[in-house]
């Protein structure tokens, strides 16, 4: 590569190498010219406002890559059939959900791209919830030129996860029906008035699933048992389970699950609040015992775990031992 530096009042007629940016703090920080400009005089005083006494003349050679070519060819490789992106800008690529769905980074192949030296792939947290719209990753070399075969490099590695999933991508979620068992005496007899229902389907509406009954069946360990079996048998993709969830002789939720289902995965989480939750499966249907805490608190284990869950992710026990760093989820 050439890089001539050309002060910018003979610059008039040239052509901008790349996108210039303006920040004004608290205000603005954008493109304030973009790369393929020609220099008018009147831009002088304004590219000197925002610092710039020279700009590039590049001559790229064969081997290497502008940024906001790299950007495109980082951006093409590694996102998947959820994501979008616009206009190159300032050398980044925003990739954008086009689904809601869960976010899905293979954080193994995106780490090793980032480990090549220049290459910056940022995204927001693995496995979380996004809607349709939301900017979930950027992708960008550091400088301005970077050799073509880093690039390539970043390709092959995408290439490699390809066949079973992209290195970046938002999964639809395929859950689409839930069913809730609302146990508790107190419920039951109408002590009290059921809290769960309105908390739960505001909750799975915002995910996309339909709420379809809601039963209730007491603290009975038979009867427990029988409304989760029947709501599984009806072919309901997720049974959420509340009250009885910790260490109460009336507590039959955990021991109802376990009878109820063909796999446990977890009774109990290294998250606060949602300790107390379960993950089970009776076939395909996706047993949760929600402990008091999920009815109380904006954000808990649940929160955490039912993106990957609606997705139909597998969730194993070592997954959910690792989330105990990091899972303190209050403020
Ligand atoms: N000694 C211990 N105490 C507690 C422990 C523990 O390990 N040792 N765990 C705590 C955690 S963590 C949680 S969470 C809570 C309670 O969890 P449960 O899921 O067992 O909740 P319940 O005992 O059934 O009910 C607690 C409370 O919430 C009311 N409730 C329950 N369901 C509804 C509903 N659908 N609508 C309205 N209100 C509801 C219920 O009446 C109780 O007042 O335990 C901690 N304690
Ligand atoms: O299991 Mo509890 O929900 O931590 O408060």
């Amino acid at each position: 590569m050439v890089k001539r530096e050309i002060p910018v009042e003979q610059a008039i007629g040239m052509t901008l190498a790349h996108d210039l940016t303006r920040i004004v703090p608290g205000q603005f920080k954008g493109r304030a010219f973009a790369k393929g400009h020609v220099i008018q005089p009147e831009d002088v005083p304004v590219l000197l406002d925002i610092g710039k006494r020279y700009i590039y003349v590049l001559e790229i050679g064969s081997d290497e890559l502008h940024e906001n070519d790299a950007a495109v060819i980082m951006a093409e490789a590694v996102a998947g059939d959820g994501l979008e992106w616009g206009e190159v800008h300032e050398g980044k690529v925003v990739l954008k959900a086009v689904t809601d769905g869960m976010l899905w980074v293979n954080q193994e192949a995106v780490t090793a791209m980032n480990l090549i030296d220049g290459i910056s792939i940022t995204t927001r947290p693995n496995l979380i919830h996004v809607t349709k719209g939301t900017s979930v990753a950027g992708v960008r070399p550091i400088p301005l030129v970077i050799e073509k075969n880093k690039v390539d490099e970043v390709v092959t590695i995408a290439n490699e996860v390809k066949d079973k999933r992209s290195a970046i991508d938002v999964l639809p979620y395929k859950m689409k029906t839930a069913a809730l068992v609302t146990t508790g005496s107190e419920i039951q007899s109408g002590r009290i008035e059921d809290k769960s229902g309105p908390v739960l389907r505001a909750k799975l509406e915002a995910y996309g699933i339909q709420v379809g009954r809601q039963v209730f069946p007491g603290d009975e360990k038979d009867a427990i048992v029988s409304e989760i079996v029947s709501a599984a048998d009806l072919g309901v993709d997720l049974v959420l389970v509340t009250g009885g969830m910790s260490v109460d002789p009336d507590d039959r939720s955990p021991a109802s699950i376990r009878e109820a289902a063909t796999q446990v995965v977890t009774y109990g989480t290294p998250m606060l609040p949602g300790s107390m939750l379960m993950l089970a499966y009776r076939g395909k249907t996706a047993i949760f015992g929600l402990p008091g805490a999920v009815l109380h608190d904006a954000k808990t284990s649940f929160d955490v775990l039912l993106p990957r869950v609606l997705a139909r992710m597998k969730v194993t026990k070592s997954d959910i031992a690792q989330l105990g760093v990091g899972g303190w989820l209050n403020e």
